[in-house]
């Protein structure tokens, strides 16, 4: 509901306003019946409720006008502490409304019997004329209000132009620079309060942007080379000109570097090799997951990476290998959860012939055995049955495998690394999992973190994927609208890297081009971001929604009191014991910075 205390400003200049042209005094109240503006005797009172105020309540939910003669004896009064002993002599009440709400009320007040003559034999003029101050403030309310939607869309609009992996660069009709974001600031290293207002042909000499404006038309893909210093920085630019009313207001260039779209094609050209610069993403988390495997690459202690479905496991296994110095050698990976039990444990150890019926003759090597001096991946190891568990750790042990049926002993040079969605330890505690199996996994665990704990990572990840989708489809889509991106920003990606991906390439299949918009968004994506977070997430435990209420709590309190000064009253708000506190803090990984 729009709220007149937004311009209590100009609510207490119209009482003012009114009340010096009438000599009457004024009374404004907001829907709450809070006093917003008044004059005279009642000037004091804004900022109060009206203690009684029995009339504006009608006008408030009637939204009809009111004269009052004999304030305390009228039937609106019935009920009023105030009934019969009213200070009032006569009150003319008008509703401010508001798309056909009624917001608040003017009213004219007297206190004595004179000025109560004066407003009762002049009420109609009286009415007309608040009535007009009425519209006057809801005219400023709906003017406020648009300006308040335009800074949203703005502020909006910014984030999205400085969360794109993109440089974007508008310049005005004259060509002067009016607007470039984050990317284009970090890449052309310009500092905006020294380029906007300047022409673009002086700072960025040879630039589409100003060929689009010279020509006033689209200027299409170019490759482009500025110098920076000795620096080179290659860009891939486009320019499109911006039109209002059939009038040329300016223009505006995007660009990607050169060196990340190289990237991008090697790696869709080499899909079996992956590598550390595979592993995309923009943010501070991916950077040190690449961290970690860059220095896992040449150890050869064994892993454990955890981390929900389609966040990158698989991935960041194969850059592991890629990096070191088994990266010649084989990279096998077994998904445990995937293969029926009983194949399992052949799929690993082998057989001999003979072995079991069915069996092929002349016998056939396990995974460890082909993955010998490689690296074998046991994906989604939390799947792995109990009586599998305790070969799997005899091997570990022995570093030699026997083949089902056999009874020879085969030596392996194998590298581990298990991963899993599931959470081991629970597991472990449960007795679902060997706890001696888990600590020779775990020598080195890592943790990947799932999508929407690295919403920054969205917009490199989504121009990669249209452009494998590009490729496989043979499309040319350029990207993606703005307001989708903000809608890629927003939802939750349970399904991570792996439903981005897919949801990218649904799109392409059914959008048009040349970029893609909310229109081709899968309705579950549409279904989920206008549904409850308790119903959007399947399986939502009680545990999820503790979990999610204790983090809201303590992230509230938090932006508002100081741990080191506030610490009693931060314990005593949410009355918790100062361990619980800081052990909660931990497991939420919150701090006040
Ligand atoms: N950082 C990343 N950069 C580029 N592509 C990625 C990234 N992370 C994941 N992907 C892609 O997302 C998809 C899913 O990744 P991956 O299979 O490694 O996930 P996972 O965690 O092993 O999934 P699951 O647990 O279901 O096996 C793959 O196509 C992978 O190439």
């Amino acid at each position: 509901m729009a709220e007149l205390m937004t311009i209590a400003d100009t609510v207490e200049q119209v009482a003012e306003a009114i009340s010096v042209a009438l000599k009457i005094d004024v009374e404004i109240v907001d829907a709450h019946n809070v006093r917003v503006g008044a004059t005279g005797k009642i000037k004091a009172l804004i900022g109060q409720k009206q203690e009684n105020g029995h009339v504006s309540r009608f006008v408030l939910r009637t939204g009809e006008p009111s004269v009052i003669e004999q304030p305390g004896f009228h039937r609106l009064c019935y009920g009023c502490k105030l009934q019969h002993q009213c200070d009032y002599t006569s009150g003319v009440l008008c509703p401010v409304l508001y798309r056909g709400e009624a917001i608040g009320v003017i009213s004219l007040v007297t206190f004595d019997q004179e000025k109560k003559r004066q407003i009762i034999e002049n009420r109609t003029q009286l009415m007309d004329f608040i009535s007009k101050m009425a519209e006057l403030l809801s005219d400023k309310l709906a003017k406020q209000h648009l300006h308040d939607m335009l800074q949203l869309r703005t502020r909006e609009l910014d984030t999205v132009l400085d969360s794109v992996y993109e440089g974007v660069l508008v310049a005005d009709a004259e060509g002067k620079i009016t607007f470039l974001n984050a990317f284009a600031q970090a890449h052309l290293s310009l500092e905006p309060h020294k380029v906007i207002g300047q022409p673009v042909s002086s700072i960025l000499p040879g630039s589409i942007l100003a060929q689009a404006v010279r020509t006033r038309t689209l200027v299409p893909d170019q490759k482009i080379v500025y110098r920076e210093g000795k620096n080179k920085i290659g860009l891939y630019s486009r320019a499109f000109p911006i039109e209002m009313n059939g009038e040329f207001k300016g223009a505006v260039e995007t660009f990607q570097l050169t060196e990340d779209l190289h990237k991008i094609a090697s790696r869709l050209d080499n899909e079996g090799e992956t590598g550390l610069d595979d592993i995309l993403g923009a943010g501070t988390k991916i950077a040190e997951l690449k961290r970690l495997v860059g220095k896992l690459s040449e150890s050869p202690s064994n892993v454990l990476i955890t981390g929900e479905s389609g966040t990158g496991k698989e991935l960041m296994a194969r850059a592991i290998h890629q990096g070191g110095s088994r990266k010649d050698q084989p990279f096998i990976a077994v998904n445990c959860g995937a293969i029926p039990e009983p194949l399992l444990e052949s799929e690993l150890f082998g057989y001999e012939s003979g072995a079991f019926t069915g069996a092929r003759q002349g016998g056939k090597p396990g995974k460890f055995e082909l993955a010998d001096k490689g690296t074998l991946l046991l994906d989604e190891i939390g799947d792995m049955p109990i009586y599998l568990q305790a070969k799997l750790l005899r091997v570990l042990q022995e570093r030699k495998v026997e083949r089902i049926g056999g009874s020879k002993s085969i030596p392996v040079d194998v590298r581990i690394i298990a991963a899993t969605h599931r959470n081991l330890e629970e597991m472990v505690q449960n007795r679902e999992f060997r706890e001696d199996l888990f600590y020779r996994l775990n020598v080195v665990p890592m943790v990947v973190t799932p999508l929407r704990e690295r919403k920054e990572d969205i917009p490199l990840l989504i121009h990669y994927f249209i452009e494998k989708a590009n490729r496989k489809l043979q499309k040319h889509f350029l990207g993606c609208d703005p307001e989708l991106l903000e809608t890629f920003l927003s939802y939750s990606w349970p399904g991570n890297i792996r439903e981005l991906e897919n949801t990218i390439e649904y799109m392409c299949n059914i959008e048009s081009m040349p970029g893609l918009t909310l229109a081709s968004l899968p309705e579950r994506i549409l279904k989920a971001l206008n549904t409850p977070t308790v119903a959007r997430m399947g399986g939502y435990s009680l545990k999820d929604a503790v979990r999610e209420t204790e983090q809201a709590a303590l992230t509230r309190v938090l932006s508002q009191y100081s741990l080191s000064r506030d610490i009693d009253q931060i314990l005593n708000i949410l009355d918790i014991s100062r361990a619980t506190l800081y052990r909660k803090l931990k497991e939420y990984r919150l701090s006040q910075d």
